[in-house]
């Protein structure tokens, strides 16, 4: 059996392109969706993925501002700056870029957006409405994940789901959306005992952890789709590097039934779905109705 490739790239562009078109409608009314966009330091990959937030976030014809920061910046400049975007009436959408250096309190810094412009929804009060049910920002990777698995099966109900990996950004978030579709989620980590065989029980595994091709393709249940999210350099030889998932891919493409590549998989994804809740977090601000199939 080989897998069939779940193609993020071409999803994410079909995403961007629905969104224009939402954008376009709502310019003509006088409403421009704005998404700010906020890097402290210089970590390369870092820079690279707010360049590329900030072309599509123009491309989809929205506002887009960027603030980068000195990796020295003092917290309290980043919380002033974060307060004058939450006043900010242009601005529906802030995003944080993570990680933040050491010396700068994450939580703080996460918890200091307006919950309505936090377009990660990794405030603490978009955490508690995900975690109860109730609407909320969802985070980008996560819903990225949603979409794609809810495009490939319709219904997830009923489903045995594996997410392994435990982080706010992805586990936590993914094991609840996965729950709100009515699957049976098990959240495994590094620490689970017997993670192999409790891989091999899940219809769908979400690999999410930040190791390179932890998860083999003899841990795969035959027919099982595969989300990976994990995206690690690594050598390739002659100086050179290649990004490689979470997951065996070799290995799993040829007993899962269907299976996300790294690249192209979840990753252009996260900055589709980061516009789809700028687009949702504006129709909100002003009133109107919520664009459909953005939220879960
Ligand atoms: N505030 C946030 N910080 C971080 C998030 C996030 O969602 N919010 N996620 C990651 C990084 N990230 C977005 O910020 C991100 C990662 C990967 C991709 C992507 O398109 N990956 C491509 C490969 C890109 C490459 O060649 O390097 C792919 O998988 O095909 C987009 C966004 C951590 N920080």
């Amino acid at each position: 059996m080989t897998a069939t490739i779940l193609d993020g790239k071409a999803f994410a562009a079909r995403l961007r392109q629905r969104i224009a078109g939402d954008v376009e409608r709502l310019r003509a009314d006088g409403i421009t969706p704005g998404l700010a966009v906020v890097l402290v330091g210089e970590d390369p990959a870092s820079a690279v993925y707010v360049r590329n937030k900030g072309r599509q976030t123009r491309e989809v014809g929205m506002k887009s501002v960027e603030h980068r920061l000195d990796a020295g910046v003092a917290q309290d400049a980043l919380l002033t700056l974060i307060g004058e975007l939450n006043a900010d009436a242009s601005i529906h959408g802030i995003l944080v870029q993570l990680p933040l250096p050491g010396h700068i309190d994450s939580a703080a810094v996460l918890d200091a957006i307006d919950p309505a412009k936090d377009v990660d929804g990794f405030h603490v009060l978009n955490v508690g409405r995900l975690a109860t049910g109730q609407k909320a920002m969802v985070p980008c990777t996560p819903l990225g994940c949603l979409m794609m698995l809810r495009d490939h099966h319709g219904s997830l109900s009923g489903m045995e789901a594996v997410v392994v990996g435990r982080s706010n950004i992805v586990g936590k978030p993914m094991a609840q959306l996965l729950l709100g579709d009515d699957c049976t989620v098990t959240v495994a980590h590094s620490r689970t005992r017997d993670l192999t065989g409790v891989v091999r029980r899940a219809d769908i595994v979400v690999a999410a952890v930040g190791r390179p091709g932890m998860v083999q393709g003899d841990w795969i249940k035959p027919g099982a789709t595969v989300i990976d999210v994990g995206i690690n350099r690594v050598d390739a030889g002659e100086g050179k590097t290649r990004l490689v998932g979470d997951v065996d891919f070799d290995g799993a493409v040829r007993v899962a039934g269907a299976i996300t590549p790294v690249p192209g998989g979840v990753g252009p994804m996260t900055i589709a779905c980061l516009l789809a809740n700028t687009l949702t977090a504006c129709c909100r601000a002003h009133g109107l109705p919520e664009p459909e199939g953005l939220t879960p």
